[in-house]
């Protein structure tokens, strides 16, 4: 019995994929951290150059964080190194620990864009120009430590696995050995409404899994993990029905009083997901409007400065209609721009300096200005040496399958359509027929075709920790190997078809693209759309990778040590979509696709010999005059007749050879 990591690890690589983006590390506890049973995640992690500063911890709890953020300026230069576009005017504001601050404002007015600066995730650009401080607990953000975590817009998932393994798998590599991983995942799932769906795959467009709400939660749940104390969230209701949108939102606003420090944008709420709001932000066209505490005190606010709500008016729409822009003639964007100036200014003068005072020293002090490069990934938990060892598995089998097929026709098509043309020349001298040739040439190469493979075989095999047994050794040699035969073949027919040697390896490689895609590894038939269900059916590369996941897990008995953890081979193999298929099919099936492309290149080799321009066959003047009046007929008529009978001659000649 052998554990599942000797062994390529399809949910590991699943796991691997949801995050690889971003592998997190447990840091130490500290001690006035407000408790937080569940989370323990991080995406980012500012750089730490002083031991005493802030640390977030490791036992479910999390560091109370502060974020301000002071005249934060972002523009875009165009190519004189004038100021071209402006995202973001001058914005200040804070966001608490254990209050939940939304960013709202009309589409194009920055709200994305000061998440991503305020999460240190805004994309580098040799244009870009960003300025202003960012402070984290009073401290210049390159000097703190904290973690936040980045629900983006779309969530990327493994769509096969269920919600408990997704979860466990980030857990697995985020979280360190002495954590009880099994309660942890446990606690999050109930914490975030996901106990019901545990068991579910989380699907994708064709395979119905769990619902767009479910599938946000899960990713908060993932970026939880590593308990983080600021969490970002840009438009984190969009694409869900108002149900699903409120959930995701309570869930944001508990994660909030639960201590964490929670920054979401979002474009126009409905009423009841404006009233879970403790903080508010109004950003248009990149300036600030307002920013201080939602619900009444915003309302309040407007109506002093003359712009009253009017009753029963949701008042998220009452501030889209008061801060937007109005293009729809140029009187109205004159108007309703002259409106957001004196709505700007009048907030700039008012902005409450008790709201940083607190911090304000450290801001002026600290010169510091915002960049992007200033946050780093933090180091992934999972050690280096065991993260390659992870990968290597991963990519074995399908690098196996691609590189020999890819090598096999490389080397065909380089050099095929040359030899093509000789041969071609040889042939119209009648030296000799299609089907020796062929033939020759197969037995002379057979030896050099399956050298590569095998030696491919023979250093990689052991190198990878594949099942250590000859007879499983000697069968992914001889599946190499007639791979390989059949790569060559299709470089063979690709030879026969195209014009040049260029166009021939232009061609090759763009066809085996097609098939290393639908090779069963990164689509697998299931999932294949219909109009191209038969690709994966005549891919080298699927029936290869097909056959040699079948000689490695076929029979296998894993250690379950994890719930997401498969119990066999067969598992692991109808997991791939390849567990109801034998060895000797896949084996088979490679072996006619080889014939296929063999019986094409002979079909195309013989259809493109070159044809030449025949005199027409005309008898001699005297002995036309002779059989004409012989034959009752005119001379015209008889020479027609004889044409004729010369060409259907040719024909027959032509098709028999
Ligand atoms: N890298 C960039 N290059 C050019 N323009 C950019 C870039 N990033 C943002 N912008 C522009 O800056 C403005 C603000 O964009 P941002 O995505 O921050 O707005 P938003 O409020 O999040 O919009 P939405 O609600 O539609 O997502 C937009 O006009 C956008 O086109």
């Amino acid at each position: 019995m052998e554990g599942i990591g000797q062994h390529i690890p399809t949910l590991l690589a699943a796991g691997l994929a949801l995050v690889s983006l971003r592998i997190y590390p447990y840091s130490p506890s500290s001690e006035n951290s407000v408790h937080h049973e569940h989370a323990k995640a991080t995406i980012t992690e500012i750089e730490d150059e002083n031991d005493d500063l802030d640390t977030d911890n490791t036992d479910g709890s999390v560091k109370p964080v502060v974020v301000q953020w002071r005249n934060i300026s972002c523009v875009l230069m165009d190519k004189a190194g004038e100021v071209g576009k402006t995202l973001l005017k001058n914005i200040s504001g804070e966001a608490k620990p254990g209050r939940l601050l939304a960013i709202m404002g009309p589409s194009g007015s920055g709200k994305t864009s000061l998440i991503n600066v305020l999460a240190g995730q805004l994309p580098a650009s040799k244009q870009m120009r960003l300025n202003g401080h960012l402070l984290v607990n009073g401290r210049p953000v390159k000097n703190a430590k904290h973690t936040v975590a980045y629900v983006r817009q779309e969530d990327l998932f493994f769509s096969q696995l269920t919600v408990r393994e997704t979860l466990s798998l980030a857990a697995e590599l985020q979280l360190g050995k002495d954590v009880d991983k099994e309660k942890y995942v446990d606690d999050l799932l109930k914490r975030l409404g996901l106990g019901g769906c545990a068991g579910t795959i989380v699907g994708d467009k064709k395979v119905r899994g769990i619902s767009g709400g479910e599938k946000k939660r899960l990713s908060i749940a993932c970026e939880l993990i590593a308990s983080p104390s600021v969490i970002f969230a840009d438009e984190p209701t969009t694409g869900l029905d108002a149900f699903q949108a409120e959930q995701v939102m309570e869930t944001l606003r508990e994660l909030a009083h639960d201590g964490h420090t929670v920054i979401c944008s979002i474009h126009q709420p409905r009423g009841s997901i404006y009233a879970k709001f403790d903080d508010l932000m109004l950003l248009s066209n990149g300036s600030l409007v307002y920013m201080g505490p939602a619900g009444e005190k915003a309302l309040t606010y407007f109506e002093s400065i003359g712009y009253k709500c009017p009753e029963h008016v949701n008042p998220a729409e009452f501030f889209a209609d008061l801060i937007s822009i109005d293009y729809s003639t140029p009187e109205r964007e004159e108007i309703t721009r002259g409106k957001l100036a004196s709505l700007v200014n009048t907030f700039s003068g008012r902005i409450s300096e008790s709201l940083y005072g607190k911090y304000e020293s450290a801001a002026d002090n600290s010169g510091v200005v915002v960049r992007s490069s200033s946050v780093k990934l933090v180091r992934p938990h999972v050690g280096w040496w065991k993260q390659f060892r992870i990968l290597l598995r991963r990519a074995w089998l399908q690098v196996a399958a691609v590189n020999t097929a890819m090598a096999a026709l490389t080397k065909t098509v380089n050099v095929f359509p040359k030899e093509r043309t000789i041969v071609q020349q040889e042939r119209t001298k009648g030296s000799y027929g299609l089907i020796p040739y062929l033939l020759s040439k197969l037995v002379a190469e057979a030896p050099i075709s399956a050298a590569f493979p095998l030696a491919f075989a023979a250093v990689v095999y052991p190198m990878t920790g594949l099942h250590p047994t000859f007879s499983r050794f000697l069968r992914l040699s001889g599946i190499v190997t007639v791979e390989a035969f059949a790569a060559s073949a299709m470089g063979l027919t690709v030879g026969a078809i195209a014009p040049t040697s260029e166009a021939a390896s232009a061609l090759g490689p763009s066809i085996m693209t097609v098939f290393i895609v639908f090779g069963g590894y990164y689509v697998n038939e299931e999932n294949t759309p219909l109009v191209f269900r038969w690709i994966p059916k005549v891919s080298m590369i699927r029936w290869a990778f097909q056959a040699l996941c079948i000689n490695e897990f076929t029979g296998l008995k894993f250690l379950k040590e994890k719930s997401f953890d498969v119990e066999n081979g067969e598992q692991a193999l109808d997991r791939l979509s390849f567990g109801k298929s034998s060895l000797r099919e896949a084996i088979l099936q490679e072996g006619r696709i080889a014939l296929f492309w063999y019986y094409l290149t002979y079909f195309f080799l013989k259809r493109n010999k070159p044809r030449y321009q025949k005199f027409e066959a005309l008898p001699h003047p005297t002995a036309l005059a002779e059989c004409s009046r012989a034959s009752g007929k005119s001379e015209s008529d008889f020479a027609e007749d004889i044409t004729d009978a010369a060409n259907a001659s040719a024909d027959e000649d032509q098709a028999s050879e």
